[in-house]
């Protein structure tokens, strides 16, 4: 069998089926509870997993240590065609070893903000989490008496089906004053995502279903310690129990697994002396034949001889995926454009037996030193460091047969090794990355040689669960290079992505990609895409570089409505010119030299009986604090529209656009002539569905305000 064949995966297992597969019989070394862990409480959950993790070495029975590695070995006795065999035919056991076996790592390393490994820091939390987990095993009993009384206090609020889960004024009163009892607010979010589920019969008479989503978002912020908006951004992707899940999961790390360097070893063998050595290790699920996942061990996991010597690197098992995905061939140029500090170009530079060449950069130079550090001790020999903003290639060099790009990212996905995301990200963080993320992809893209004998590919990733970094960016690409289309990634696990989300609709094929979710596999929150380059575009030879690229990704991104950063812009003097420009049109279609006219008192005249002050720049003001980001976006499609049906610049389109919303605003049924001259002063002669559109954008500032705007837009329907 090729490489290529043995490299691919099987079909991967409907998610249902793996949730169907029974229970893996249990063994002492189990680290995750058999119980799934969204099943409990954060704390709860995680209490069983300090109880079977970091299980006292004076409770376990007399080993006999040669009988235990014998007994070890026999796990690592398949041969990798056996492991192959067994992973085209996921059996029950190794389905759930794939919910509780993955295991982080490397992704530690990633540089903060953009999270990433670091070996010894991973061990560091290891070892303190150990004496952390001993001594809370003491309140095993008082923890659990205290969950059994949650559940009852649930179980009897149940039996009530309008029961009043929702404050009254008073309450809410008094909990802003006295602070909230925790316990109370997660048997309160439980209970309203009970009536979330099943609105109709559980909802308590007058109050609206908002009331219980503002509710359980508060809650959420208070009992987790999000920012309400990234509670509501990440409560979003879920149902809202799946939501607690997903939650509850971010309270809990993720097992510690290793990977086999197959430079230097084989799983078997490594796996072999670190049993020796006292370390308590079972192989991850079936889907790779080179992880590890650590349970405990009597010697530093990450300074063993074996480790020094580059046997293994600590790494999340979900950052094996996207090399998984990307699938390298020996002999072949390949590319992995964000790579420090090296889990995923180590990976690479094994798959490929250290031949052909992998060219491992990073734009922080920093983080370029442990990149080396690990291929170094892992004895890559095919790699080249480079120190680039990876939007410089293909400047730099293009025509690999596969690229990678593992892109920085706003770190939704590993909340549980940077509890910090929880309040450090910002709506902000939502554009800009994503921006990045597009530009960088392009790059990725259009450094890939189409012609490629054996490759052609590219790889996306990020460690986030947000859909503006993952399906958002996705789409950006496939439409912006119809040169290249999305194909399986061939990976056994992990959820298809988005075609759509939230009213917008993506290209149908982002069913492809895979999402992965710390509560649905114990892996850290990740995304993979795969595209197949099937032509080569003009972008393969531009010799543009990051800060050109920089510039068009701005025109672009205006144009796709992600920044507004610019939204408040306009000042006085922009808006009388583009005010006496449209006055001039005006007299032109009258028929009337402009030249022949006062236009500054024409303007002051005009503005008296307008009787308007609103300035662009109020206005702005104004939409700034009223706009959602959905209305932002949408008045961002009327900027696009506007500016594509027309020559103007990205600009002068933003301003027409106000122009109109201005206009359009002072419209009412009293002021036929003020109707007449808002479609007479159109600099840009705009359509129907122009118009229509900016209803919509009304309409939802509307329903976003609470405010009636019918008797401003009715009259703009009437005339058109
Ligand atoms: C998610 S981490 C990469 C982790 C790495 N692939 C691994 O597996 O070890 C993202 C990396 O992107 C780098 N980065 C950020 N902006 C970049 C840019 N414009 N060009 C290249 N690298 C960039 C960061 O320095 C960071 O090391």
């Amino acid at each position: 069998m090729g490489r290529r064949a043995r490299n691919k995966q099987g079909m991967p297992p409907s998610l249902e089926e793996f949730q169907k597969k029974p229970a893996k019989k249990e063994t002492k070394r189990k680290a995750v509870p058999e119980e799934k862990p969204v099943k409990k409480t954060a704390k709860r959950a995680k209490k069983a997993v300090e109880e079977e993790e970091y299980e006292d070495p004076k409770d376990l029975p007399e080993v006999d240590l040669e009988e235990l590695s014998a007994a070890k070995k026999s796990l690592f006795d398949d041969d990798e065609e056996e492991d192959l065999q067994g992973f085209e035919q996921l059996d029950d056991d190794e389905d759930d070893d794939l919910q509780d076996e993955f295991v982080d790592s490397d992704e530690e390393d990633r540089e903060r903000p953009m999270f990433s490994d670091d070996d010894s820091d991973d061990m560091d939390a290891i070892n303190a989490a150990n004496m952390e987990e001993y001594s809370k095993k003491l309140d095993e009993e008082a923890l659990q008496e205290q969950q059994d009384a949650e559940d009852e206090l649930l179980e009897e609020s149940m039996k009530n089906p309008r029961a009043k889960v929702l404050p009254t004024e008073q309450e809410e009163e008094e909990m802003k004053t006295g602070g909230s009892d925790l316990t109370m607010v997660r048997t309160r979010m439980l209970e309203v995502v009970k009536v979330l589920e099943d609105f109709k019969n559980l909802a308590e008479e007058g109050r609206s279903r908002t009331e219980y989503m503002d509710r359980l978002i508060s809650d959420i912020c208070e009992y987790f310690g999000y920012t309400p908006f990234l509670a509501e951004k990440l409560f979003n992707l879920f149902s809202p129990s799946e939501a607690i899940e997903f939650f509850e999961a971010n309270e809990i790390h993720r097992p510690v697994s290793i990977r086999t360097n197959t430079l230097m070893t084989r799983r078997r063998e490594l796996a072999q002396t670190l049993v020796n050595k006292g370390v308590n290790l079972q192989p991850i699920g079936t889907w790779t034949k080179v992880g590890l996942q650590i349970f405990d061990s009597q010697v530093p996991i990450g300074a063993t001889p074996e480790y020094l010597a580059g046997h293994y690197i600590l790494q999340a098992a979900s950052s094996f995926l996207p090399v998984m995905a990307l699938d390298p061939q020996e002999n072949e140029r390949v590319l992995d454009m964000a790579a420090a500090p090296g889990g995923k170009t180590t990976y690479i530079s094994a798959l490929m037996k250290n031949t052909g060449c992998v060219f491992a950069n990073d734009a922080n130079k920093a983080r370029t030193k442990s990149l080396i550090a690990n291929i170094h001790r892992l004895g890559c020999t095919n790699t080249v460091v480079c120190n680039y903003d990876a939007r410089e290639f293909p400047k730099v060099i293009g025509g690999f047969d596969r690229v990678l790009l593992d892109a920085p990212c706003s770190g939704t996905g590993v909340i549980a090794k940077d509890q910090n995301v929880k309040v450090n990200r910002t709506e902000k963080d939502f554009i800009q990355i994503p921006h990045l993320q597009k530009q960088l992809l392009l790059s990725a893209i259009d450094s890939v040689d189409s012609h490629s004998a054996t490759g052609g590919v590219i790889v996306y990733s990020t460690c986030s669960v947000a859909v503006d970094e993952n399906e958002a960016v996705v789409d950006y690409a496939l439409r912006k290079r119809p040169n290249v289309k999305l194909v399986d990634t061939g990976l056994a696990i992990g959820k298809p992505a988005f075609t759509s989300y939230r009213g917008k609709h993506f290209n149908q094929k982002l069913s492809l990609a895979r999402r992965y979710y710390p509560h649905a596999y114990n892996v850290d929150g990740f995304f993979v895409a795969k595209f197949q380059k099937i032509a080569a575009s003009p972008h393969d030879v531009s010799k543009a570089g990051a800060k050109e690229k920089e510039l068009a990704a701005d025109a672009e991104a205006a144009e796709e409505s992600l920044i507004h950063n610019d939204f408040a812009e306009f000042d006085d003097e922009a808006d009388t010119e583009i005010m006496k420009e449209s006055i001039k049109r005006s007299l032109k279609k009258k028929g009337v030299n402009p030249n022949s006219v006062d236009i500054d008192k024409k303007l002051r005249k005009s503005n008296r009986q307008n009787g308007t002050k609103i300035r662009f720049q109020t206005f702005l003001k104004v939409l700034e604090q009223r706009l959602t980001s959905s209305d932002k976006h949408v008045f961002h499609h009327l900027v696009a529209i506007v500016s594509r049906k027309s020559s103007f610049s990205r600009k002068s389109a933003q301003k027409s656009v106000f122009r109109k919303l201005y206009n359009a605003r002072l419209v009412n049924t009293s002021n036929r002539r003020l109707e007449h001259d808002f479609r007479d002063s159109d600099p840009l002669n705009v359509d129907m569905d122009l118009v229509l559109l900016m209803l919509v954008f009304w309409v939802e500032i509307a329903w976003t305000s609470q405010k009636p705007m019918d008797q401003r837009v009715a009259p703009v329907v009437l005339s058109l």
